[in-house]
């Protein structure tokens, strides 16, 4: 393996990288949650489950409160009155009429005489509803009608008195402030029709103030659904000087000039009452500081839109108990009534302050207008006409419906007012349907704080990455900032906030579904990989299917060609030991010298002796000694169990034919020099060689020399049953084979029995001595090892015997041998085949000496001769003669 060239970095060289790794955002951990770091996690609470089963959602939710519109009609003044210094509408039509035409003076008084009722334009129907007719003088064919206006919340007739308002009107509102509910009365209607007297009445008949206060500061406080408060009182009022600018006025005594900053109102006197004739009195002196002026309709007319707020602070605050808030107020709102130019003969500074009087009541009304269509019409957005005058901005949470209010409705009833009345019923009648169902508890947050909310909503916005800790500090914060509130009372507050079940510090929902829906993203994204995966799975199962069905049919082909060759195999078995006639044949006997002496093939009897060898069919007379080994040369040529055996030639063994580079060589040399059982023993030696031949092997390179050689070393002087017994004695003992220690190649053991009993070669007597050895490669070895396995070497014709009667096997190494008895191997098993044991038995039971002596022989002979060939006569007869029997 080569080693990784290492480079030598030039320490000039500077490496810059281009695209720096980013830093990951470090995890939130617990030592940093321990060292206080702000952490946006928001404590994990279980989800109340149960808790959400058992609400009971219908009575949790009550039903919406409709916005209270009460009708109180004004009676009509009397002559008398007039000293009272209420301009009536005799004054101010006088005031106005020019010279009246005496017809139509005539026409009216005669109209009066015939309906007493003629001057009253509105009809008390029902304590809900009035009818408003026009007057006979008003009247046109087919175009003004009596219109009936239902569903005030109660009509207060023009004899009804001031306690009798307040106790059906106001009242309900003062318990729900005493409870700790905020709320708001507005009186509206025209100038004149009784609207500061019903607010603010008369020392004989004091108005809702008044008596609200009384009731306030005399009633019994229930310890149980009311908690102890302080209570204070402002007054201020919103006019306009010559119809400029609107100002604001603190009504209070020494009240001043007020501003208001965003949703304060700056200098406005808060004065802490604690009994009703005090409060009174300061209601009286804040009147007085009112702005009025005498028109046309009234010698008192009130140029300003007042404004009264009681605020009870509870002295205990508990912020776990929601029906008692900190603060609460009362607020009651006295209108300048609209007027008619025509009606109050204004001019100058006047006719400027009707215009700025007209113009907060159109702007009023247009709020609740829009409110009211915004109800009905949730997709219609309320339309922000708060921001056309200071009362309507002052009064936002009122007129957007989060707060409570009541609207007290002031008419006159006189016939010259039936234009007014009927003006008022039709716009402010449908306030009737206006709800309060989205008005959250206005006993939460202070009055003025509630016109900053859309800033402490974006101020939660911007603080909802904070942590919980830091979250509240900074609504705390807010809180003590936007209403100049001590920190305390900004932690009640806050601590109010979150009983009432605002969350300022959850997460926002908005992330919420931003998560969620990526989450869906990501879902749908991981399933369509997986389904892509299950398509390639199925692809991939299909083709296993596909593969396992060639699998099989292979096999089964496989098997078939496996049964037709050994079909062909026990068919075409033959085994072929070709002599080359170069090549020593040894007759198997010695001369004198004790060496071999070869076959002479021109002396009859050697050639009888090869003639009876050829006949078993282990000689043939080829020129190249061919030793097929396998069923047929074809079959052998397609088969991969080749051997080429081409350095055979380089092997200096004398007993090996020199030419055959190509063949396997087994030779069985006995009493060659060299061998343990050489001829010095004086024993004869004979050798067959014998050669297996492939003529087709295409595996180069793979040598045999005659170190390859099994030889099997035999005793001396055994007869042919002790041969016999000897071989089988041979198997047991292994110390008679020797295996050549150098074996360069496959090592097909070849076996000569030369105790003449059979020559047999079969499968488990070629075995591989040293795989380790071999030359050639470890492609070559496989391939020979398949040739094993694929191989059964056919067992040598039975016929093939060359029988010894001393039979030595001789080691023939080609430089200096080595035996190596660690290569021994398994005995291999040898088999008597019919033909030797035919010949054995011939040798055994032959009497030769009879034989010979009785050539003609009788029916003795005969039978022996059908049992005795000829070659195996001259075959005994040869081996009788080697081996001196
Ligand atoms: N219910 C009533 N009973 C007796 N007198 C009343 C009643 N309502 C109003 N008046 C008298 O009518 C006159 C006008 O009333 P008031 O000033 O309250 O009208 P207004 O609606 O406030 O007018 P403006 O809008 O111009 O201020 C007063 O003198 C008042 O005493």
């Amino acid at each position: 393996m080569e080693e990784p060239t290492i480079l030598q970095q030039c320490p000039n060289t500077v490496t810059i990288r281009r695209n720096p790794h980013r830093r990951a955002r470090p995890k939130t951990t617990p030592a940093t949650a321990a060292a206080g770091i702000p952490s946006c996690t928001v404590p994990k609470v279980p989800f109340p489950t149960e808790e959400i089963l058992s609400m009971d959602i219908s009575s949790s939710k009550p039903d919406p409160e409709n916005l209270r519109v009460f009708l109180r009609i004004r009676p009509l003044l009397r002559p008398s009155d007039k000293r009272s210094g209420v301009v009536g509408d005799l004054k101010a039509r006088s005031k106005n009429v020019w010279p009246q035409n005496p017809k139509n003076a005539a026409a009216r008084e005669q109209k009066k005489k015939k309906s007493p009722n003629a001057e009253v334009c509105v009809k008390v129907n029902s304590a809900r509803s009035v009818t408003v007719a026009p007057p006979l003088s008003l009247q046109e064919p087919n175009r003004l009608k009596s219109e009936v206006y239902d569903g005030f919340s109660h009509v207060f007739s023009s004899d009804s008195s001031q306690e009798e308002v307040y106790e059906m009107m106001v009242k309900p509102l003062v318990e729900d402030f005493l409870k700790g509910k905020s709320g708001m009365l507005a009186a509206m209607g025209p100038s004149g029709s009784g609207k500061t007297h019903t607010v603010f009445g008369c020392p004989r008949e004091p108005g809702m103030v008044p008596l609200a206060l009384q009731h306030i500061f005399k009633r019994v406080p229930d310890s149980i659904t009311e908690s102890p408060r302080s209570f204070f009182i402002s007054m201020f009022e919103i006019s306009t000087e010559r119809g400029k600018a609107e100002k604001w006025i603190d009504l209070s005594p020494n009240g001043g000039e007020i501003t208001m900053q965003q949703s304060n109102l700056k200098g406005l006197q808060e004065i802490a009452i604690s009994d009703a004739r005090q409060a009174e009195s300061l209601v009286a002196q804040a009147m007085q500081k009112r702005a009025t002026a005498t028109t046309n309709s009234n010698s008192q007319s009130s140029r300003s839109q007042c404004i009264i707020n009681i605020r009870g602070v509870a002295d205990k605050f508990d912020g776990e108990d929601n029906n008692n808030a900190n603060e609460v107020v009362l607020s009651i709102v006295d209108l300048a009534g609209a007027e008619r130019e025509k009606r109050t003969g204004n001019q100058g500074a006047r006719l400027l302050e009707s215009n700025f009087i007209n113009n907060t009541s159109m702007v009023f009304g247009l709020c609740l207008r829009s409110l009211l269509e915004h109800q009905k019409n949730p997709k219609k957005p309320m339309q922000k006409h708060f921001q056309n005058s200071l009362l309507t901005k002052y009064l936002r949470d009122y007129l957007e419906g989060k707060k409570r209010m009541s609207l007290i409705l002031t008419v006159k009833s006189g016939e010259e007012d039936y234009r007014d009345t009927s003006h008022l019923l039709r716009q402010a009648s449908p306030y009737m349907e206006i709800k309060f169902n989205n008005a959250e508890d206005p006993s939460n947050i202070p009055n003025k704080r509630q016109i900053q909310s859309l800033s402490r909503t974006e101020q939660r916005k911007r603080m909802k990455l904070t942590g919980s800790e830091s979250c509240v500090i900074e609504q705390e914060k807010s809180i003590e900032s936007e209403i100049g509130l001590t920190k305390e009372a900004a932690q009640r507050i806050y601590k109010v906030e979150l009983s009432s079940g605002s969350k300022p510090c959850n997460v926002d929902t908005a992330d919420g579904e931003t998560n969620h829906q990526i989450m869906q993203s990501f879902a749908k994204a991981i399933w369509n990989v997986l389904k892509e995966y299950n398509k390639k799975l199925k692809v991939a199962d299909d083709e296993i299917k596909h593969l396992r069905e060639s699998l099989m049919t292979e096999k089964t082909r496989h098997l078939e060609l496996e049964k037709e060759l050994k079909d062909i195999k026990s068919c075409c078995t033959c085994f072929h030991i070709k002599s080359n006639v170069d090549q020593p044949f040894y007759s198997g006997r010695c001369d004198n010298n004790g060496t071999p002496k070869r076959l002479d093939f021109t002396s009859k009897e050697d050639h009888n002796i090869f003639s009876e060898v050829q006949a078993f069919g282990c000689v043939d007379n080829e020129p190249d000694i061919d030793a097929t080994l396998v069923p047929s040369q074809t079959d052998e040529k397609q088969s991969d169990a080749t051997v080429k055996t081409s350095d055979v030639g380089e092997v200096g063994n004398p007993c090996l034919g020199p030419g055959n580079t190509d063949q396997w060589n087994h030779q069985i040399c006995e009493g060659f020099p060299g061998s343990g059982h050489s001829a010095e023993d004086g024993c004869e030696s004979k050798c067959v060689q014998i050669e297996d031949n492939y003529p087709n092997a295409d595996v180069a390179g793979l040598s045999v020399n005659s170190s390859e050689l099994v030889v099997i070393q035999r005793k001396d002087s055994c007869s042919s049953v002790e041969l016999d017994d000897l071989l089988s004695e041979e198997d047991e003992e292994s110390s008679d084979v020797v295996y050549t220690e150098h074996c360069n190649s496959v090592d097909r053991q070849s076996r000569l029995d030369t105790s003449s009993e059979a020559l047999h070669m079969d499968k488990s007597e070629r075995k591989v001595l040293h795989a380790s050895s071999l030359s050639p490669s470890s492609n070559v070895k496989n391939e020979i090892e398949e040739s094993k396995e694929s191989f059964d070497l056919p067992t040598l014709p039975k016929e093939g015997v060359v029988s010894t009667k001393k039979c030595s096997i001789i080691h023939v190494p080609v430089s200096e041998p080595t035996v190596d008895t660690s290569t021994k191997l398994e005995k291999p098993k040898r088999r008597l085949l019919p033909a030797s044991s035919t010949l054995l038995r011939n040798f055994s039971t032959s009497d030769i000496e009879d034989d010979s002596e009785k050539p003609k022989g009788g029916k003795k002979l005969a039978a022996e001769g059908r049992t005795r060939t000829q070659g195996s006569i001259s075959l005994v007869r040869l081996l009788q003669s080697n081996l001196r029997i």
